[in-house]
């Protein structure tokens, strides 16, 4: 029987609430988009599989809650992450001020060798853009990681960057078998509904 997948990887989402984390997540396993706000509680997962340099990668994609109130809970998942997303909102200021603390709390509970990955979601909405690309840009660099602009709304590069950061890691563990030995369903599956 064909191997369902080379890899399993363990990716994160952070940010303030209401970046867009669930609807990146619901895009990227789904290829669906919801305009109602439902604020996660606590932690929740999506699974994809992709081929990534011509390797099957399972991608487990842990949806946190932004909101303060979860913080105790939604720390104790860093530890396991090999990709962490760091999410802001291009039309929200203050959610890119924050990435600073959210990358702080990276260092404290996630392992050392996590990679990340910064976007800037809500693209699709440039009349009211507050947090210029270069700005951005800039971040991403002094940190050593890479940025993308995404839309949950019109899937700009959702993919891509999701892709991206398999990517990263799958070259950073120099493609050695990772993670659970399981065999699970052949492409897309999805589990567990957004609370
Ligand atoms: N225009 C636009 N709206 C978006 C986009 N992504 C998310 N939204 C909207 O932003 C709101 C919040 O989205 P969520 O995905 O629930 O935000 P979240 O970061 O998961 O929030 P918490 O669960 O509270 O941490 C919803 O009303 C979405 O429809 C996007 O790319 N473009």
């Amino acid at each position: 029987m064909a191997k369902a997948y080379d890899h399993l990887f363990k990716l994160l989402l952070i940010g303030d609430s209401g970046v867009g984390k669930t609807c990146l997540i619901i895009r990227f396993a789904e290829d669906n988009f919801n305009n109602t706000y439902i604020s996660t509680i606590g932690i929740d997962f999506k699974i994809r599989t992709m081929d990534v340099e011509g390797k099957k990668i399972k991608l487990q994609v842990w949806d946190t809650a932004g909101q303060e109130r979860f913080k105790t809970i939604t720390t104790a998942y860093y530890r396991g992450a090999m990709g962490i997303i760091l999410v802001y909102d291009i039309t929200d200021e203050k959610s890119f001020e924050n990435i600073q603390n959210w990358m702080k709390s990276i260092k404290e509970n996630a392992s050392a060798g996590v990679q990340r990955l910064l976007l800037g979601n809500k693209c699709d909405m440039e009349a009211k853009r507050k947090v210029r690309k270069e700005q951005a840009d800039k971040l991403a660099r002094e940190h050593g990681i890479r940025f993308f602009e995404t839309s949950a709304k019109s899937s700009t590069n959702v993919d891509e960057a999701f892709s991206s950061l398999a990517r990263d890691i799958l070259l950073k563990s120099g493609g050695r078998r990772s993670e659970c030995r399981e065999r699970p369903k052949v492409g897309i599956t999805t589990s567990s509904p957004h609370a």
